[in-house]
């Protein structure tokens, strides 16, 4: 079952305009967490204070919460699912998006770089990332507003994209200076991810020093982060790497993930990118952000850029060939009342939720 005890993702929910609290996802109810484990940690309104807690914490809750539900024990504290509202699960504290796929970089830069190599010297050397705006990171189900700014004339993007990405959320941080431990001692989960971009605002704008505006508005989550330990069955070995990366970035352990996404446009399915494709892993993503002492903190979350593989990328800008070969619908970016929504599943077919979206029209400012 997609939502059975195997899976069992960490959400914040309310009902009837109650304060947000934490639960867990059981097929079509919600696990009203607090009365259940009798701990107040999950009554507050993100999962922030919980993934403090750190990983003995996140894997005894787990095994708690299995053995409670699997004989019934539960019963009197699921909540139908149509019953509640769902929110933004963490408090985003800081968001770092990478640029993983080896397809989509090359794409984009046969695309912003014509008369360039498709990737930079540095891509194969390190994974190349920038952070973006923590505070625009909302929920799915958010509706995005167009945005404008220059294209270089000022007006509403015309261009505006979606990105199908991979989420990782910070549960256990680490001080200043010190380097971070394991992958799996401080992620605490994944999320799927819509990095939108307005690729007409993009595009002038962000020479020398990358993303800003065209990228800043929104980027939308799913509700449920999906703990690490659910996802065992999914890990498989990255792909491999040529040349051989620095002693710090050497895999440790396989955090590669089997997961097939699949990015629906007004419900008609458009790509169905595969995560295992990825050339850069998460946990070597996580040696990179903090090599040089920065420090992380409960709530960060960094994604792991745009999945794209060569037949199945990630966006639109890609599946369109910026513009070149419209979609059947005959558009090739996002049109006001569009809804993009983007799915995963694992080989066992546990699901990892949904990310969706709909646009409306730009304020003309
Ligand atoms: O290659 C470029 O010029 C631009 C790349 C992106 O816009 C991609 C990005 O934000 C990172 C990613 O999602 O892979
Ligand atoms: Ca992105
Ligand atoms: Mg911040």
């Amino acid at each position: 079952m997609s939502f059975g005890l195997d899976n069992l993702p960490y959400g914040v929910f309310s009902v009837d305009g109650g304060p947000p609290r934490v639960g867990v996802r059981l097929g079509d109810h919600v696990v009203d967490l607090a009365p259940l484990l009798g701990d107040d940690v999950f009554r507050e309104p993100t999962l922030n204070p919980f993934m403090a807690r750190g990983r003995g914490a996140w894997r005894a809750t787990r095994g708690r919460v299995q053995d409670l539900l699997a004989d019934d024990r539960g019963a009197e504290h699921l909540i139908p699912l149509d019953r509640v509202r769902l929110h933004l699960p963490v408090d985003v504290a800081d968001y770092v998006d990478f640029y993983a796929s080896l397809e989509h970089a090359s794409n984009l830069g046969r695309m912003f770089r014509p008369d360039e190599e498709p990737l930079k010297p540095n891509w194969r050397h390190l994974p190349v990332g920038y952070h973006g705006r923590a505070g625009t990171v909302v929920v799915s189900g958010t509706d995005i507003r167009r945005p404008c700014g220059q294209r270089p004339s000022f007006g509403p993007s015309a261009k505006l994209d979606i990105e199908a990405e991979v989420g990782f959320v910070v549960g256990a941080g680490t001080g200043l200076c010190q380097p971070a431990g394991a992958f799996d001692e401080h992620v605490f989960g994944v999320v799927l991810v819509n990095d939108w971009s307005a690729r007409d605002i993009q595009a002038w704008e962000y020479v020398p020093l990358g993303p800003f505006l065209g990228k800043s508005f929104a980027t939308s989550v799913s509700a449920w982060v999906t703990p690490l330990d659910a996802l065992d069955h999914a890990r498989v070995e990255g792909r491999a790497q040529d040349p051989t990366p620095l002693d710090y970035l050497r895999r440790n352990a396989e955090w590669g993930l089997d997961l097939a996404l699949e990015v629906r446009l007004n419900g008609e399915v458009v790509s169905t990118p595969a995560y295992r494709d990825m050339y850069w892993t998460p946990d070597q993503m996580l040696a990179h952000m903090t090599v040089n002492g920065a420090s992380l903190r409960t709530g960060d979350l960094y994604a792991s850029g745009t999945v794209s593989g060569e037949d199945s990328p990630g966006s639109l800008i890609e599946l369109t060939w910026n513009g070149a070969r419209p979609l059947k619908s005959g558009q090739s970016f996002l049109e006001d009342g569009d809804t993009v929504t983007i799915t995963a599943t694992t080989p066992s077919g546990l699901s990892l939720g949904e990310v969706t979206g709909r646009i409306l029209p730009a304020t003309v400012r």
